[in-house]
């Protein structure tokens, strides 16, 4: 299957890797990515010999800097917006329930959704000398894809909290410090993947589906979904906002 805005790749290892693919936005998110990412998870989920699954942006600059404003914005009320918004609640919610261990390969700066994404995988290798930021709370709204209520579960919730109100990007440095980021790798190690990761993929595809489905458990992942659920209508209501409408336009405005 041939994608336009992401590429699919798998590996005799036991690896696949999905890759963003919009390096001259930055692998900013459209309704085309969103569409193409719950079809390659679909496809992903079939395939019985992979071990781990990897999600990393192309280019150097950025992992994701979240929704394309542009394309996901225009005029919307809350019930549109909560309808441009839910599709990708489904596919943070495949992500994070992928029956294997998921890896968000940070090559750059992840904003936005783009944090919301590494948030649903269970594992985030960032490079070294970028940041990091939940800056939804910038532009007039909170995350719209489930990622807060999934960041609550993957860090300290104190950590959290502050992280979402601050809205502020945080160094490689200060996310692995928190947690977030579960190591920190040089630019040269995102040539082989394979072996980043090879202490993955000396282990079997049983083992691995193991040790997820017990992490799913321990996140209670079907009880998540609901409160999922809940972050994308609150989102979807302050879409709505003179303060996210200012600050989307602001952002489209900012060169002229
Ligand atoms: C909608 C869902 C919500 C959620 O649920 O979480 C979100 O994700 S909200 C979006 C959060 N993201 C942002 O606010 C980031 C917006 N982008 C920026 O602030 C800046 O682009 C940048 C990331 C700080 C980089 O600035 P700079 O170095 O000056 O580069 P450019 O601004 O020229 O960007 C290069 C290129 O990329 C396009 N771009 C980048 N991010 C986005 C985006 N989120 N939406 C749409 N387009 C994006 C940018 O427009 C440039 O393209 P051209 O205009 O074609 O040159």
């Amino acid at each position: 299957m041939s994608y336009e805005t992401i590429t699919y790749e798998n590996f005799p290892s036991g690896l696949a890797k999905i890759t963003l693919n919009r390096p001259d936005k930055m692998n900013a998110v459209s309704k085309q990515m969103t569409a193409e990412l719950s079809e390659v998870l679909k496809q992903a989920r079939d395939e019985e010999e992979l071990k781990c699954l990897v999600i990393t942006g192309s280019g150097d600059r950025a992992f994701c800097t979240g929704g394309d404003l542009q394309d996901l914005h225009g005029d919307l009320n809350a019930g549109e917006a909560f309808q441009v918004l839910y599709p990708m609640k489904e596919v943070l919610y495949q992500l994070a329930s992928f029956p294997v261990p998921t890896v968000a390969v940070l090559n750059g700066q992840a904003r936005g959704g783009g944090c919301e994404i590494a948030t649903a995988c269970d594992f985030r290798f960032a490079i070294q000398n970028a940041s990091f930021g939940f800056v939804q709370g910038e532009l007039g709204i909170t995350p719209g894809w489930g990622g807060g209520a999934l960041l609550y579960e993957k860090i300290r919730p104190e950590f959290a909290f502050q992280w979402l109100v601050e809205a502020e990007m945080y160094s490689s440095e200060r996310v692995a410090e928190m947690g977030w980021a579960h190591r920190l790798i040089e630019r040269e190690e995102l040539e082989n993947l394979e072996q980043l990761l090879s202490g993955f993929l000396d282990k079997s595809i049983e083992q691995m589906k193991v040790w997820k489905r017990q992490y799913d458990k321990k996140l209670s992942m079907i009880a998540l979904s609901p409160v999922m659920d809940e972050e994308v209508r609150a989102c979807a209501k302050l879409w709505e906002s003179e303060e996210h409408k200012e600050a989307v336009n602001r952002f489209m405005n900012r060169r002229s």
